[in-house]
This record gives structure tokens, sequence and C-alpha cells, in this order.
């Protein structure tokens, strides 16, 4: 039987950069940004329903959704917020399971299920473990900003759409301290594989 894994962490703590060492060791990740992304091409269900909600404004001259300026509106307002979670987390929840349960049928010792907001949407129940990507929060500002192009306001308006990095470390059944360079981190994911593998 497969152990499946729940890795999260908040924005831009290194969920990806541990997600992308799993998948370098051969172990399968479902990504949940990844299947956001897929859900909302034009014509899928989401699309409509986004169009409906937010207006024709959101699209870009290719008729695909503006990211950037879904982004924009949704960590700058509670209720647009609410109402692009409720068009679209169902969906991408009902898809998360039935990757899962694909993966756990071709017998992987380990699936692995790369999920932002698995704390928040209390997703807990698909996972025998959390894994928390953890760095301070000084860190993960910094990191954000870097990252993303963006100021100090909206990186924090980013950071504060979800629960702090801080609390969901206390709920983690393990952490993987990304603070340091990429090489530390390697070497601590190595030795909680090393733990996990049977
Ligand atoms: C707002 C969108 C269009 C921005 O797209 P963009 O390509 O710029 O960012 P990306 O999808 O890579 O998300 C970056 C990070 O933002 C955070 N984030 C995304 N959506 C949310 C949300 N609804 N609430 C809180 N944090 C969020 C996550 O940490 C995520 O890893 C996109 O994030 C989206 O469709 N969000 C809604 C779906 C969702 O909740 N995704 C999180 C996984 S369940
Ligand atoms: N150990 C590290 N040292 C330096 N930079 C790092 C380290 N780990 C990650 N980063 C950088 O920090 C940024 C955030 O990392 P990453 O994208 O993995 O976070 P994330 O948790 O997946 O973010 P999101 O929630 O937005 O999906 C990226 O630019 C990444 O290259």
């Amino acid at each position: 039987m497969a152990i499946v894994i729940g890795l999260t962490g908040s924005i831009a703590t290194g969920k990806s950069t541990i997600a992308q060492l799993f998948i370098e060791a051969h172990i399968p990740v479902v990504d949940a940004d990844q299947i956001a992304r897929e859900i909302v091409e034009p014509g899928k269900k989401a699309y409509y329903d986004i169009i409906t909600t937010f207006g024709d404004k959101i699209l870009v001259a290719d008729g695909t959704i503006n990211r950037k300026q879904l982004a924009k509106l949704i960590f700058n307002n509670q209720e647009s917020r609410a109402a692009l979670n409720e068009i679209v987390h169902p969906i991408i929840f009902d898809e998360l399971k039935m990757r899962k349960e694909q993966l756990v049928k071709k017998h992987h010792p380990i699936v692995v299920l790369d999920i932002p907001l698995l704390f928040e949407s209390k997703l807990t129940h698909l996972v025998d473990c959390v894994v928390v990507a953890y760095t301070t929060p000084d860190n993960q500002l910094a990191r954000l900003m870097a990252r993303d192009q963006i100021d100090e306001q909206a990186a924090r308006k980013r950071i504060n759409a979800q629960l702090s990095i801080d609390q969901k470390k206390a709920w983690a059944d393990y952490i993987i301290d990304n603070n340091g360079t990429k090489l530390a981190t390697k070497k601590q994911f190595d030795l909680l594989l090393a733990l996990l593998l049977p």
C-alpha cells in the first residue's frame, strides 16, 4: 500500500522546489496548482463560470484567463477570492482525489499530493502524513517579492490569504527547513526519504 504524503507550506516557502526533488527521485507528484491551471483552460466549465463572475475583462487577447489580473483581484479582495474558490475548488479537489487513486492503484511506494491549501481546505484526510516546506516569514516575504516581482504590500496580501507558515509548521508531521541552500534542503529530503521508503 502506498504512503500518501501531503506536501504543503505557505506561498513561496518551497513546495515546488521540494516537489521537484520527489520527481527526480521518480516519486509521482500530483500538483494542485497544475490542476488549477488545466481546469480553467478555454472551453472548460470553470472557464465559463469565471467569465460569468468576473466579466470578459478577465481574458487576454487569445481568450485565455489573465492569471496576473485574476491574482491581483483575488489577493486584494476576500469576496473575489471566495467567489473564485467556490468555482474552482470542488473541481480541483475531485481531480486530486481521482489522480491520487489512480496512482495508488499502480503500487508506487510513495505518492505525493502537492497542495498549497491542504490545511485551509481541510484536505488532510486525503493523505497519510504531512510534510511542510518551511522558511521563516522574513525569508518567505523576500523570496516571494523576488520571484513574482511584486512590492512588499502586494506580497503581504498574498501571504495573508493563507494560514501562517508557523501555524502550518506546528501541524506538520515532518518539516523540511528550506531557509538554507538548496543543497541543505536536498540533504534533509534524502533523510526523509530514507525514513519513509519501505
Ligand atoms: C489566482 C491564480 C489565477 C494566480 O495564478 P498564478 O499562475 O499567478 O499563480 P499560481 O497558480 O502558480 O499560484 C501561486 C500560489 O498562490 C497561492 N494561491 C493560489 N490560489 C490561492 C487561493 N485561492 N487562496 C490562497 N492562496 C492561493 C498558492 O500558494 C499557490 O501556490 C491561481 O493561483 C488560481 O487559479 N487560484 C485559485 C485556485 C487555487 O486555490 N489554487 C491553489 C491550489 S488548491
Ligand atoms: N533553498 C532555497 N534557497 C534560495 N532560493 C530558494 C530556495 N528554495 C526555493 N527558493 C526560491 O524561492 C522561490 C519560492 O520557491 P517555490 O516556488 O519552490 O515555492 P512554493 O512554495 O512552491 O510557492 P507557491 O506557493 O507560490 O507555489 C522560488 O523563486 C525558488 O527558486
